[in-house]
């Protein structure tokens, strides 16, 4: 199995650019996660997340579903479904699954799986950019975004740990410099590059 793991403060542009990632190189399939936080109104559940109650997530924490979880925001959990991951995995054209998950949870991918995960980090400009792309994206209370730029000061003192650092100042270079990683890892994986 081959995982590509996308971290980041939220913020950063990492949704952005799996996105645009998923579009440009093929063979990847996004693992959907599962949250106690409210959606969105665009997001739909099954597609960004399975979106829980906290009893429900217990639960499944308790029946051991989760491949790894975190308690990303204060009451806020958050996890990777082993059976997403390995539904995934099994499929045919699939050459690598993307997860998008926090700092803690990409660092427990990368002691659970080594050389078979690709950790990228997606680092904003600044914090205060970061701070500007938050207040614009518009979909966080002023008090969510405090919390978040308050944790962002934790993440970006890991990014040492990963195995790639990506400043997501220009889109467009970004999407580049995180494409060449993922075909890079896939060929060191040993998968033909058919794009
Ligand atoms: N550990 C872990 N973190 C996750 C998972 N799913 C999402 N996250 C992280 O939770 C944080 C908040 O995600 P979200 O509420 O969607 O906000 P956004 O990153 O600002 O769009 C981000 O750092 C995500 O990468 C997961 O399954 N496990
Ligand atoms: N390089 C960039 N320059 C300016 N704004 C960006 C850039 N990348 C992403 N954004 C914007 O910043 C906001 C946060 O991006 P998003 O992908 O939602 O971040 P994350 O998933 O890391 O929280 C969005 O409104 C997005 O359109």
């Amino acid at each position: 199995m081959n995982l590509i793991v996308l971290t980041a403060p939220s913020g950063a542009g990492k949704t952005t650019i799996a996105r645009r990632l998923m579009a440009e190189v093929e063979g990847l399939r996004f693992s959907v996660s599962a949250t106690t936080r409210d959606p969105r109104p665009a997001e739909r559940h099954g597609v960004d997340y399975f979106f829980l109650s906290p009893d429900a997530f217990r639960e499944r924490l308790d029946a051991g579903d989760f491949l790894e979880h975190e308690e990303v925001y204060p009451g806020r959990f958050y996890g990777t479904l082993r059976q997403e991951v390995e539904r995934i995995a099994r499929m045919d054209d699939v050459r690598a699954v993307v997860l998008d998950i926090d700092v803690k949870g990409a660092l427990n991918v990368k002691r659970l799986y080594g050389d078979a995960a690709r950790t990228l980090f997606i680092a904003p400009p600044s914090l205060t950019a970061l701070a500007d792309r938050l207040h614009a994206r518009g979909t966080e209370t002023e008090k969510q975004v405090t919390t978040r730029l308050e944790r962002a000061k934790m993440e970006m003192a890991t990014a040492p740990e990963f195995d790639a650092v990506i400043v997501n100042d220009d889109l467009d270079a970004a999407v580049a410099e995180t494409v060449a990683h993922v075909r890079e890892f896939l060929e060191s994986r040993g998968m033909r590059d058919e794009a």
